[in-house]
């Protein structure tokens, strides 16, 4: 690839990776050197939500730049094929809900593999899939659709993608036992906001305080536009306008330990919290590794994803310099700084600070900025 196109898929990078920042939008990476990512001439919109993709044909199919990064679509015999969706991946083998209404155990196609040797994952759970089906139980996943809503990890320069096709993150904290922890809010926020996915706030538990006391904070949140609801499991508190806004939606699930994340989806629907408990007892013991992600069909047309992995919630990283950018509170004052690589920490002349003395930045939301900057634990 020549100098001049290199530089201007950087320009092209950031350009991206800023309005990705700004607009809350879905991620695009481009991985720099691939040669899908240097055609220009064949850019084009492919369909759902994966947003701009970039895209080239090769024989046998066509290279596509989605939200996970690059992948192939094979050309496939569409009559032969089922649709499906990925529930799990377990080494070789992927559980595919089909259209037929069944599961089948499903191995992926080779030349897929051969033709995504770059990506560690061909098919990872979440995927909208096209199964060869064999027999009554098993199959061949021949073509794996474009990406949106990655949740991802990088582990020694690789990118794991722990579930794809996720619309919306549910952030269980506490009003109490464990104590409200704001911060933490923040934390997952800024996750939500990298990986471009709609958070729903929900602090549980609001039967053991004065819910008076919780208004400084959520309003906080609910200025910025954040959807924050307020639940207990005693007295009802939410419990229906949130079953209303998991319907239909691919939802992950996330909290600390004893927020009441098992209480709450119990509250939701119990024979989805038996079939959550039953397969993440499983997973303690080891069976399979604790960031493997498993889908769960609330019957309703939509998808609830809770890992212990994903429970735990430290897995996707952050850069220093990305944190500011992720925050919609400092966001807009950013390059108001006088210097250009601001901290928005002990440099002079830093509109973020400033807006922080004169109110226009909740001071609690700066402090947890700086620690989140700092690669601080909460
Ligand atoms: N007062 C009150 N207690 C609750 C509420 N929701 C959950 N609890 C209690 O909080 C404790 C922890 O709830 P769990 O649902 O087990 O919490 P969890 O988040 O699933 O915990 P892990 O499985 O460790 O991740 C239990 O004793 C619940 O009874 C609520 O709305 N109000
Ligand atoms: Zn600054």
């Amino acid at each position: 690839m020549s100098k001049k196109k290199k530089g201007k898929l950087r320009a092209d990078f950031r350009k991206n990776h800023q309005s990705r920042a700004r607009n809350n939008d879905l991620t695009r990476r481009f991985t720099g050197d691939s040669d899908a990512a240097g055609d220009e001439a064949g850019r084009e919109r492919v369909s759902g939500k994966g947003g701009l993709t970039r895209k080239k044909t090769i024989a046998g199919g066509e290279v596509v730049e989605d939200a996970s990064g690059t992948m192939v679509l094979p050309e496939i015999d569409r009559d032969q094929c089922v649709q499906g969706r990925v529930l799990r991946v377990q080494g070789l083998v992927s559980t595919v809900l089909t259209d037929e209404g069944r599961t089948r155990a499903c191995a992926t196609r080779q030349l897929l593999k051969q033709l995504s040797t770059e990506l560690r994952h061909v098919v990872a759970a979440g995927d909208n899939v096209w199964v060869r089906p064999e027999g009554e139980q098993e199959g061949i996943i021949e073509r794996v659709e474009p990406r949106h809503g990655v949740l991802s990890r990088t582990s020694r320069g690789r990118r794991h993608l722990i579930v794809v096709n996720v619309d919306q993150v549910l952030i269980v904290v506490s009003a109490a036992q464990p104590r409200l922890k704001p911060n933490l809010i923040d934390r997952y926020l800024v996750t939500c906001e990298q990986a471009g996915l709609s958070p729903i706030v929900c602090i549980t538990k609001t039967d053991l305080v004065d819910r008076a006391d919780l208004m400084p904070i959520t309003g906080v949140y609910d200025q910025m536009g954040y959807d924050v609801r307020l639940i207990s499991v005693v007295d009802g508190q939410g419990i229906e306008p949130l079953k209303e806004s998991l319907a239909g939606k691919e939802t992950v699930l996330t909290g600390q330990s004893g927020v009441g994340k098992s209480t709450l989806l119990n509250a939701i629907d119990p024979a989805l919290s038996l079939r959550v408990q039953t397969v993440s007892t499983e997973t303690d013991k080891g069976r399979h590794t604790t960031t493997t992600a498993e889908l769960y069909p609330t019957g309703d047309g939509g998808y609830l994803v809770d890992t212990p992995g994903i429970r735990q919630f430290q897995l996707w990283d952050v850069i220093p310099e990305e944190v500011a950018g992720l925050f919609r509170d400092i966001r807009p004052f950013v390059s108001k700084c006088r210097y250009a690589d601001c901290t928005h920490t002990h440099e002079e002349f830093c509109a973020v600070k400033d807006a922080v003395a004169d109110g226009w930045i909740d001071a609690r939301r700066y402090e947890s900025y700086v620690q989140i900057q700092a690669g601080d634990d909460v």
